[in-house]
Parts: C-alpha cells; structure tokens; sequence
C-alpha cells in the first residue's frame, strides 16, 4: 500500500514515528511534509497535496491511503476533504478507525497528535488500513450521493431547499 503522509508543526513527532512504523511493516510512504519544525507553520497545504496525491493514485490504480495529523486533526480532515475524491475521516478510537472504512471508504484518515499516545494512534492507523469497505449497497449508495453532490451541486433524492 503506498501511504501518503502529511502534517503540521503539532504532529510532526507522531509523523516521523509512524512513517518508520509503516516503512517497517512493508509500506511506501510518501511524506507530503513539513519537513522540519516550524510552529507557525500552516496544516492546509501539506494535508490537500497529501489528498491529492491520495486521489490521484486511486484513480490511476494504485491502491494509496492518507494519513493527515495535527493537534486535534479537524482542520486537517477539513483540509482533505476540499479535494474532490477525497473522503476524510476523524479518527478517535478503534471503532471509528473500522467505520471509517466499513461505512464509508474512507481514503484518508485524520487523527490528533494532542490526543492520542503515539500508541493509539499505531493502532487506529494499522486497524484503518486491515480492514476493507465491503461494500453493502446502502453505505456505497450513500458515498454516491456525496459523490454526486461534489461532481454536479445535485442532491440525490432531494429538491434543492
Ligand atoms: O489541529 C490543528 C488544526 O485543526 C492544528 O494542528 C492546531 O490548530 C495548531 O495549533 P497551534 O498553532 O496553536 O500549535
């Protein structure tokens, strides 16, 4: 699996830790940055080139996942989610590590550094990237929907309000 990474100044330890993690268990890793520690630096660039990235393999068939981190990792999955294709998941514990993926294919996963040990985060990341989207008609159909609304500004079902 290629795993394409990106931070702020608030998650670069955790980063760097789980970019050795990944690496040891057979992963390609691609570090979207920062690359050395800044406090003002800003999280939205180095999240969206991470999405894109994401997005971008997906589409050509190689199969990609991204990890976004920060201090509470909010502004990071916002970041993500600006990008078309990508679906950003707020990852807080195991069950919301599974879900993400179950329920809603999630392709980048976003976590706080100021929130987890380093070893829940290990976990909630190795639990997001095992487990597949099964694909149960309801949760694709979902997925579809915000797709479409992404695409055309149509909302599946619904007359604009
Ligand atoms: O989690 C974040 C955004 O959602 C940032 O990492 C956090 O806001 C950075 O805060 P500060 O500039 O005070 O270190």
């Amino acid at each position: 699996m290629r795993i394409h990474i990106a931070t702020d100044h608030a998650g670069l330890e955790f980063s760097s830790d789980l970019q050795e993690h990944l690496t040891r268990e057979g992963h390609e890793v691609v570090d979207h940055g920062p690359q050395s520690y800044d406090p003002l630096d800003d999280y939205p660039s180095f999240c969206i080139n991470a999405a894109r990235a994401v997005v971008a393999d997906q589409e050509a068939g190689v199969q990609a996942l991204g990890i976004v981190f920060g201090g509470s990792g909010n502004g990071e999955q916002m970041a993500a989610n600006k990008v078309r294709g990508a679906r950003a998941a707020l990852v807080w514990n195991l069950a919301t590590a599974k879900l993400a993926r179950e329920h809603n294919d999630a392709n980048v996963i976003a976590i706080g550094a100021r929130q987890h040990s380093i070893d829940e985060a290990v976990l909630f990341i190795d639990t997001f990237i095992a487990t597949p989207f099964p694909g149960e008609e309801r949760h694709a159909r979902r997925i579809a929907q915000l797709a479409e609304y992404e695409t055309t500004g149509a909302i599946a079902g619904r007359e604009i309000d």
